[in-house]
């Protein structure tokens, strides 16, 4: 007889070990099936390496800029294998914690191996994981995604980087050739040019970080321009060759970048393929991620998706927040105190860690333009970072504040801050959002001087309706 258990949760990404925990507080019996790291993509290949490796280039960068602020450090050197060390033992330490924490669960069994779906019986779920067979009467799937590598002839010859293998390298690149210009593209390309690599991104849509705001676009495109990283847009790429030093990109007008190494950046796939899914008959879209309601419940009753997977935000806190409002929706409503049951309700929100990084709550102002023809009352303010005093006095001054509100409703909409300080500013206005307040509450709020923050009610009095011809 195959072991039972009440819950199985397949892959340990951001939502599935807290899920786990809990259900597993609770009484239920969990198996947590994983097969590779425990902490997935974030904590080994994704936010945790990243933001630790780019706080070493941030240094490296301010001690390159230090004359700029009375102080000589003399020639700045990086060593390398130090950073990617620090780097190696923060993901340690990190997984390490998340391990002693599942392993620590009474009721949490960990199955190491691929987990599938081989069929359901009498309301059981079937699964299996290596030669391991076992059944559940509830599944969560927290697969999650890994790197998506575009089919560009002789792809499959030439030595190339993901964010995996970015990270094993032992030397830093002399000339890193980055493939996509968004998030993953824009931060390691700054990252990797401050540790001391020439670095060129080849993007293919007509600007960097095309999802935002053109002027949002432009100035990221000014300040990694300024930091000496070649940037090309509207790029397509007919074929990459392997070279004794490296790799050349051909490009359809015939341009030849050489480098020696190749990074893409080019989006992600879901890790649905080894699921088995059709065993169950869960539903997924073209691209293989799978189709949830609201709750997070597959079109199986029993089956639920969490985490990148479902393509209902494809952030870590976007994947923790599912298991929230999965908990908030259980029999046991044991996340009531939860405002959020309902996915389609919730905003979007993410930072780019750029530096400096871009926080991004709900609409932007294309959005926003879009949403004004169609007739709703919308007002927007904004400054720039130049104006604002905590950004002189750091010697930070690039970027913009933007903020969106319905002139009906008075809430806010949504708010696009690029500069120094960014990815923690947002905050105030997400956190503020979640409470569906007048814009003029936080207006009357007392900000702390000299911050970035003190500026938002004094941008919000600047408020003017946006008139779309
Ligand atoms: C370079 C990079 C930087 C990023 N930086 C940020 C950031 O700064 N902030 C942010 O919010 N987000 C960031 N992200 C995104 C973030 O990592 C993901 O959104 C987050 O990890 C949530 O993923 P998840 O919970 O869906 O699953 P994942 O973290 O992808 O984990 C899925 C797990 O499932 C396992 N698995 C897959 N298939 C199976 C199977 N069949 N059986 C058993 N196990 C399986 C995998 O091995 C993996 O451990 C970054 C991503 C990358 C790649
Ligand atoms: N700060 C964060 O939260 C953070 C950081 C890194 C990654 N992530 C996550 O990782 C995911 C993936 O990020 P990403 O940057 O790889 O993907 P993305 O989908 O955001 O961007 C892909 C980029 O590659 C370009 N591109 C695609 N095919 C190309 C080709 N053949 N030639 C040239 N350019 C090409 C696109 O124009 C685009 O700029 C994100 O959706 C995000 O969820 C988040």
């Amino acid at each position: 007889m195959p072991k039972h258990f009440d819950t199985a949760i397949i892959g340990a990404g951001q939502a599935g070990p807290a899920l786990a925990m809990f259900l597993a507080d609770g009484g239920e019996s969990v198996a947590m099936v994983e097969g590779n790291l425990m902490g997935g993509s974030c904590v080994n290949y994704g936010c945790t390496p990243t933001k630790t490796l780019r706080k070493s280039a941030r240094v490296a960068h301010l001690a390159r800029r230090a004359a700029d602020f009375g102080i000589g450090v003399g020639d700045v050197t990086v060593d390398f294998a130090a950073a990617m060390a620090r780097m190696r033992d923060r993901v340690q330490t990190s997984r390490a914690g998340l391990e002693s924490g599942l392993e620590g669960s009474e009721n949490v069994e960990i199955l190491r191996g691929w987990g599938a779906f081989a069929g359901h019986d009498n309301g059981r779920f079937t699964l299996q994981i290596g030669d391991q067979t076992v059944t559940a009467d509830k599944v969560y799937i927290n697969t999650g995604t890994r790197a998506s590598i575009p089919s560009i002839k002789g792809v499959e010859a030439v030595p190339y980087l993901d964010n995996v293998s970015l990270l094993e390298l032992t030397e830093c690149p002399a000339h890193l050739i980055v493939v996509g210009g968004s998030y993953i593209g824009l931060e390691m390309g700054q990252i990797f040019r401050r540790l001391g690599a020439q670095v060129t991104i080849l993007n293919s849509s007509a600007r960097l970080a095309s999802r935002e705001d053109e002027d949002v676009s432009a100035i990221i495109q000014e300040f990694v321009e300024n930091e000496d990283i070649r940037v090309m847009n509207n790029v397509e790429i007919t074929c990459v060759e392997k070279l004794d030093s490296g790799v050349a990109v051909i490009l359809d007008d015939n341009q030849r970048i050489e480098g020696t190494h190749l990074l893409f950046a080019t989006g992600r796939v879901p890790n649905s393929d080894r699921l088995n899914l059709d065993n169950v008959g869960v539903n997924t879209d073209d691209n293989g991620f799978i189709e949830t309601d609201a709750q997070l419940q597959t079109n199986v009753n029993g089956i639920w998706a969490l985490g990148d997977i479902n393509k209902r935000g494809a952030f870590t806190h976007t994947s923790y927040h599912d298991h929230q409002i999965v908990l908030a929706n259980s029999a046991q409503n044991v996340g009531s105190l939860h405002q959020w049951r309902d996915a389609d309700e919730r905003p979007t929100t993410y930072a780019m860690f750029t530096d400096p990084p871009l926080g991004r709550v709900g609409m932007n102002l294309a959005d926003a333009c879009l949403a004004a023809k169609n007739g709703q009352h919308i007002l927007t303010a904004e400054r720039m970072m130049s104006d604002v005093a905590r950004a002189k006095e750091e010697g930070e001054t690039a970027g913009l504040i933007r903020l969106i509100v319905d002139g009906e409703t008075e809430q806010i909409l949504g708010a696009s801050i690029i500069g120094i300080s960014a990815d923690e500013v947002i905050a105030v206005i997400t956190n503020f959002m979640a409470t569906k307040s007048s814009y003029r509450v936080l207006q009357q709020a007392l900000p702390i001087h000299p911050t970035v923050a003190e500026l938002l009610p004094t941008v919000l009095a600047g408020l003017k309706r946006l008139s779309v011809v």
